[in-house]
């Protein structure tokens, strides 16, 4: 999808945001009173994806709960945009069916959150924060309506959530790229999301960049309930968060809770690389590259979603698939 095209997308996810703003504090009010909801915030069954003529994933089946932060991961064009955008309904099956939050996809839209890829790159870096963040209430309207108190709180609420309300009047243009992927999450928090999705939000993001953004997330998650995505090359700034990872190995995506991703083998078929997973003494996990593999002999593989999933079916603890290290 084209710059543009993501843009409009984003906007149109955003659109009827003000409209339903009062219906969805109910909504939250009640869930937060009654637990969570007993549907899976997302539930692909029998799920085949095409562009143009290429198939680029099958046999989709997992549900994943609510409440929950899972990394979507796999190699370059394995199609993690792609089940962004299927769960989005910016493209349709031509094979099952996926529900997002208890309804097939596309109706819960004005309750997900959406960043993508690049964001602020194709839009007018001379607004300032907290007009791009209004964007996500009103959308193309921006600039013509005034601003509503109620509308007003909102946005200082998600700028607040996000970390940077003390740069509500900066320009992007006089903004970093980590400050840039903040106003985006304010953007898409602004209407309140039960599902937050993120396309390669740790991108160009130097390592205090990307652990503050862990730290928003952390707080969305973990103080506030929200259910999270996050497409992403690198899990091992996100592990202290995640609870589980959609993974894309040889055509076909697979979930699996985050301890039985942790595994070496698994994860040496998905990288198409040898890795191993390590274990601190702390008892923190981390994935690296093993160093002592020439690239003439990365293993390549090819797996049916059979095999595929036996990587995650034994319930090993993930104790066992680490190698324990000292690190002090
Ligand atoms: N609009 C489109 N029309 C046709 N093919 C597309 C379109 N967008 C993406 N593709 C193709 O679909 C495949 C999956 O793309 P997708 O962007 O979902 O992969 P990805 O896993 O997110 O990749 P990356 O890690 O490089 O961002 C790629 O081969 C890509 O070239």
């Amino acid at each position: 999808m084209s710059e543009t095209e993501q843009h409009n997308v984003q906007q149109s996810v955003q659109q009827g945001a003000q409209e339903n703003l009062s219906a969805h504090h109910t909504r939250q009010h009640s869930t937060q009173q009654h637990g969570a909801q007993s549907s899976p915030s997302v539930r692909f069954t029998n799920a085949t994806v095409t562009r143009g003529h290429r198939v680029i994933w099958t046999d989709g089946n997992f549900s994943i709960p609510r409440g929950t932060v899972t990394a979507i991961v796999g190699t370059n064009g394995a199609g993690k945009t792609t089940l962004l955008d299927v769960e989005l309904d910016l493209l349709h099956l031509s094979n099952g069916s996926v529900e997002v939050l208890g309804l097939p996809a596309g109706k819960a839209n004005e309750k997900i959150g959406y960043v993508p890829q690049n964001y602020a790159s194709d839009i007018d870096s001379n607004i300032t924060a907290e007009q791009s963040v209004r964007l996500g209430l009103d959308g193309t309207r921006f600039g013509i309506h005034r601003m509503s108190d109620q509308q007003r709180d909102k946005i200082t609420q998600a700028l607040q959530l996000a970390g940077i309300e003390n740069h509500r009047k900066l320009r992007l243009s006089e903004m970093s790229g980590g400050m840039r992927q903040r106003v985006a999450i304010a953007q898409a928090l602004v209407s309140d999301p039960e599902l937050l999705l993120l396309d390669e939000p740790l991108a160009n993001l130097d390592i205090a960049g990307q652990r503050d953004l862990v730290d928003v997330l952390a707080h969305l998650a973990e103080d506030l309930g929200m259910t999270i995505q996050i497409v992403a090359h690198d899990l091992n700034v996100l592990l202290p968060i995640l609870t589980g990872a959609i993974y894309l190995l040889d055509g076909h995506p697979h979930y699996a809770p985050i301890g039985q991703m942790m595994d070496s083998e698994l994860l040496t078929h998905l990288y198409g690389t040898k890795v191993e997973v390590l274990k601190t003494v702390q008892g923190d996990m981390f994935v690296r590259p093993d160093p002592h593999v020439e690239p003439e002999n990365r293993p390549i593989h090819t797996h049916t979603p059979a095999e595929a999933a036996r990587f995650h079916s034994d319930n090993k603890p993930a104790d066992d698939n680490a190698r324990q290290m000292e690190v002090r």
